[in-house]
């Protein structure tokens, strides 16, 4: 049971740089970006005042800037949600605090406005006048999320009494993770074109991955004003794109990106349409050309039989244009900057979402990637890295690109791929398929990580420590996950959850079920102890598991942990399972035990007071009878001296043995008998108070005839010890034999332990022990009183008519008779007189049917009955007493047991 614990430690500014391939080097890495937070007030860092007059200043001077541009300041009076403006699709551009004022500023101060950059003065003149118009648009949001963030963050710093007189709060912090991903994945200013190239990424679970990726693609794209697929984030589950659609959502609040989802229980023609914006262009030659190729395959002149999926995507365009406004061909226009989506439906939209493509695509992140390469997903991986490559064709194209591609600048177009999981593969055979460029390998050590193919530290691999003690500072956007409620205490999952699932609060991971593999398990039990916080992960394992899990997972080197794993042996009593039953169930459960309670106690006293006992005194006799022999030739001193001892001490010593495990075995029936005693005064349930007094007049029975076996064996044990050597030794064995004598036959007679095998005919199910023991004392009082002898079948059945023969059949079988009953009855009468069908698997539980003779089945009855004598009730009625103690007792155990239980839950 291993307490997890993740702590981190701001970056370092230097790290080694090696690459997978084995070149390795250390790099400078720029000062990575700080992801400005405005959160509780710990380590706050103020401006200085030169800085805070050097941002006002800057701010003045881009506010012109806007206003030479023509950009107007929208006011949030002006601004009217909807009309004109791009408002944020589906929410997703929410303003929760002052967050998104803080990073666009951190953004622009960082790197400059790249709003501004002049790219816009590479457009040609027909895009120029759109892009323009959008960016007012955009610039008009921007501003006006702005002001209403700044407003948001002052009214949030009041509230937390952290306000100042001169601006709002502010705080930097990041994750070790965050800072290595973001100085090497955001544009760098200090460097000149720094050629991308892709980056494998392994960090601990919970270290804040996401984060580190979706912001750096939202800050790359944030000053693309047109929209284009441009970033595309591939996760394996449905939740995993609902949490990176929040964070993508909360980074890019009041930037006008837009994000899309691409899952696969959504509707897909909904998605089709959230994805690409339909429209039409008015293009008569294209229309008519359509139409040419609409009729050829019309008439059948053109094969299509062998059509891929390129033909397939033509044949739909050609049919949407058939439906078209004459002299109008559709368009299809992206309508997502991010999409963030499961590898199958994203195959699913590039093969059938007309207008779908990835040819803009800048980044494609993979997260949980060994998982996602480790399976097909429609061959994926194959379709995605295909289409990536695929060039370009100049039709879908905008002038800009074209422009560019003409003086082949756009050669440099490369879509960044970031590959991250906290047990990264380092399988070559899988990510060669995802064709990496210049890859970097990135480990982020800390708790909680695993690297599923290498133990450690390798050559070529970057690798970043966190030994700190910092703690971290949530940045205000995540605030309200963190404090997120749920409406549950307990989740119970299979392993879908195990992977990503961000449940902040979550302290403890139960493997109820043993993981299936290494990384199965780090990722299960990476769901607490995430982002610095502390967990723990218990595993349970039987027995027979324990060694795979103790030398594959809990000793694994791959696996960093700031604790060994600790090992606790939980005996699970089958009396508290017991208690997890239901109410039917339990009750025949405790008869159960009640029923093995008596078998122990009965082969226990069978086997100490006869197999031991014999094999004992049997030794005992035949020492002493050699010593005795040889006392013929006492004359000898030393076949004298080895005599005495055979005979006296030696001998003895035998029944010295027997008198300490009889003591022994004595002392625990007599305290089972007390507690017989106590269970029934204590006894929940309601007895009638004559078998109440039965009862414990049993248990005492059972009491005395321990102490009085166990002191006359003791007794008579030390007394032939002493008669080795003195004469009185014998004065002490003798009344010992007397009582040895009467306690055996009180233990033959009184407690009936001669007697026939009841246990056989118990059904545990649908046995009623009160009403039994009431039905026995009825008849054992009326066999008492009438004293008669042999017994007689009316009697025992206290039947006032003739009984009909099958209730005597019923009743054979109520107390154990039934098989006497049928031998008797074969062997006195011939199979044609007698018919007996016996059906025990009726489900009536009615008795067996018998086809008869009456006169012969009373007759076998009363002389199966006479045989027997009215002991055989007795003894049934003392085994269903010692039952019924039993079952008291284990009740009561059970219900303290529960108790305490309760106790210890409430308190
Ligand atoms: N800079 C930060 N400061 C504090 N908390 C953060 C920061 N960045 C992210 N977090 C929090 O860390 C938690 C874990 O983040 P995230 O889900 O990205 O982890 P992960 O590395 O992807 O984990 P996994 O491998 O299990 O998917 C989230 O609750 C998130 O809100």
């Amino acid at each position: 049971m291993a307490p997890l614990y993740a702590r981190y430690v701001p970056p370092k500014s230097a790290v080694a740089s090696p690459t997978v391939n084995g070149l390795s080097s250390t790099t400078e890495l720029p000062p990575s970006p700080r992801i400005p937070v405005t959160d509780d007030g710990r380590k706050k860092r103020k401006r200085s005042e030169a800085e805070e007059a050097e941002r006002k200043a800057r701010k003045e001077e881009r506010k012109r800037a806007k206003v030479t541009q023509g950009v107007k300041h929208v006011d949030e009076n002006e601004a009217q949600p909807g009309g004109d403006l791009p408002l944020p699709v589906d929410g997703e551009h929410s303003l929760a605090d002052g967050t998104d004022e803080d990073v666009l500023e951190s953004h622009n101060e960082t790197y400059g406005d790249n709003a501004d950059d002049g790219e816009i003065d590479a457009m040609d003149l027909d895009g120029e006048r759109e892009e323009q118009h959008r960016s007012k648009k955009d610039m008009a949001v921007l501003s006006k999320y702005q002001k209403a963030a700044k407003r948001a963050a002052q009214v949030q710093a009041l509230q937390d009494g952290e306000a100042d007189e001169g601006g709002e709060p502010e705080e930097e912090t990041e994750l070790h993770v965050q800072s290595a991903l973001l100085a090497l994945l955001l544009p760098n200013p200090t460097l000149s074109n720094p050629p991308p190239n892709d980056i494998c990424v392994s960090a601990p679970t919970g270290s804040g991955k996401t984060l580190g990726y979706v912001l750096p693609v939202v800050e790359s794209l944030r000053s693309r004003l047109d929209t284009r697929l441009r970033a595309c984030i591939v996760v394996p589950t449905r939740e995993l794109v609902t949490q990176a659609k929040e964070v993508a959502a909360m980074c890019s609040a009041g930037s006008g990106l837009k994000i899309g989802v691409a899952v696969g229980h959504q509707n897909f023609v909904t998605e089709q349409e959230t994805l690409v914006k339909k429209g039409r262009r008015y293009d008569p030659v294209e229309y008519n050309r359509l139409m040419a190729k609409a009729k050829r395959r019309f008439r059948c002149e053109e094969d299509d039989e062998d059509e891929d999926d390129e033909d397939a995507r033509a044949g739909e365009y050609m049919q949407a244009a058939v439906r078209m406004l004459p002299d109008h061909v559709p368009t299809y226009t992206p309508a997502v900057d991010i999409l963030i989506c499961t590898p199958g439906r994203l195959v699913e939209h590039l093969n059938g979402t007309l207008g779908f493509h990835l040819d803009d695509l800048e980044w494609l992140i993979i997260d949980e990637a060994d998982r996602l390469l480790d399976q097909s997903f429609q061959e994926w991986v194959a379709k995605v890295v295909g289409s990536l490559e695929t060039k370009k064709p100049e039709s879908r194209m905008g002038s800009r690109e074209k422009v560019l591609k003409r003086s082949r600048q756009s050669e440099e177009h490369y879509a960044r791929k970031v590959i991250l999981s906290a047990t990264m593969t380092r399988d070559i055979s899988k990510l060669g398929a995802l064709r990496l460029r210049r890859p970097s390998m990135i480990v982020v050590k800390g708790a909680g990580g695993a690297d599923e193919d290498l133990q450690g530290d390798s050559e070529g691999v970057q690798t970043i420590g966190i030994d700190g003690e910092e703690a971290f500072e949530l940045p205000a956007g995540l605030r309200d996950k963190k404090a997120q409620k749920h409406d549950f205490h307990i989740l119970i999952s299979t392993d879908r959850a195990s992977r990503g699932l961000d449940l902040p609060a979550l302290t403890h991971v139960v493997n109820y079920a043993l993981p299936t593999s290494l990384a199965t398990y780090v990722h299960r039990v990476g769901r607490t102890a995430r982002a610095g916080r502390s967990g723990e992960a218990w595993t349970l394992f039987a027995d027979n598991e324990g060694r795979w899990f103790w030398n594959e997972i809990a000793r694994s080197k791959s696996v960093r942990r700031p604790a060994k794993v600790e090992r606790t042996k939980v005996v699970l009593k089958r009396r508290r399972v017991i208690l997890a039953q239901n109410d039917g169930e339990t009750e025949s459960l405790r008869l159960v035990d009640s029923w093995m309670a008596v078998n122990f106690r009965e082969l226990g006293w069978e086997y100490i007071e006869r197999t031991i006992m014999d094999t004992l005194m049997g030794l005992s006799a035949i020492t002493v009878g050699a010593g005795t022999l040889m006392a013929i030739r006492g004359d000898i001193p030393a076949v004298f001296k080895a005599s005495n001892l055979l005979s006296g001490y030696i001998g003895n010593s035998f029944n010295a043995v027997f008198a300490l495990i009889n003591t022994g075995w004595t002392i625990l029936m007599w305290r089972e008998a007390r507690k017989h005693s106590l269970a029934v005064s204590a006894a929940s349930v309601s007895i009638d108070p004559k078998l109440r007094i039965r009862l414990k007049a049993h248990a005492r029975e059972h009491q005395f005839y321990a102490i009085l076996n166990g002191v006359s064996v003791l007794v008579s044990s030390a007394g032939s010890l002493i008669s080795a050597t003195l004469w009185p030794g014998y004065v002490v064995i003798a009344p010992c034999v007397f009582t040895l004598v009467f306690s055996n036959l009180f233990w033959r007679h009184k407690l009936g332990y001669d007697r026939r095998p009841f246990q056989s005919w118990v059904d545990t199910q649908c046995f009623d022990v009160l009403a039994r023991l009431k039905m026995l004392d009825a008849i054992n009082r009326t066999l008492r009183i009438s004293r008669e002898s042999p017994i007689s079948l009316e009697n025992c059945m206290m039947a006032e008519e003739k009984p009909s023969s099958a209730a005597i059949v019923q009743f054979l079988q109520e107390h154990g008779l039934l098989d006497d009953f049928y031998s008797l009855l074969r062997s006195r009468y011939t199979t044609n007189a007698v018919s007996v069908t016996t059906d025990k698997a009726s489900p009536s539980g009615a008795p067996p049917f018998v086809t008869y003779d009456h006169a012969a089945v009373m007759d076998a009855a009363n002389s199966c009955l006479q045989k027997l004598e009215i002991r055989h009730f007795r003894d049934e009625e003392r085994f269903l007493l010692e039952l019924y103690g039993c079952y008291l007792c284990i009740r009561k155990e059970v219900e303290q047991t529960d108790d305490k239980r309760k106790e210890k839950i409430r308190t």
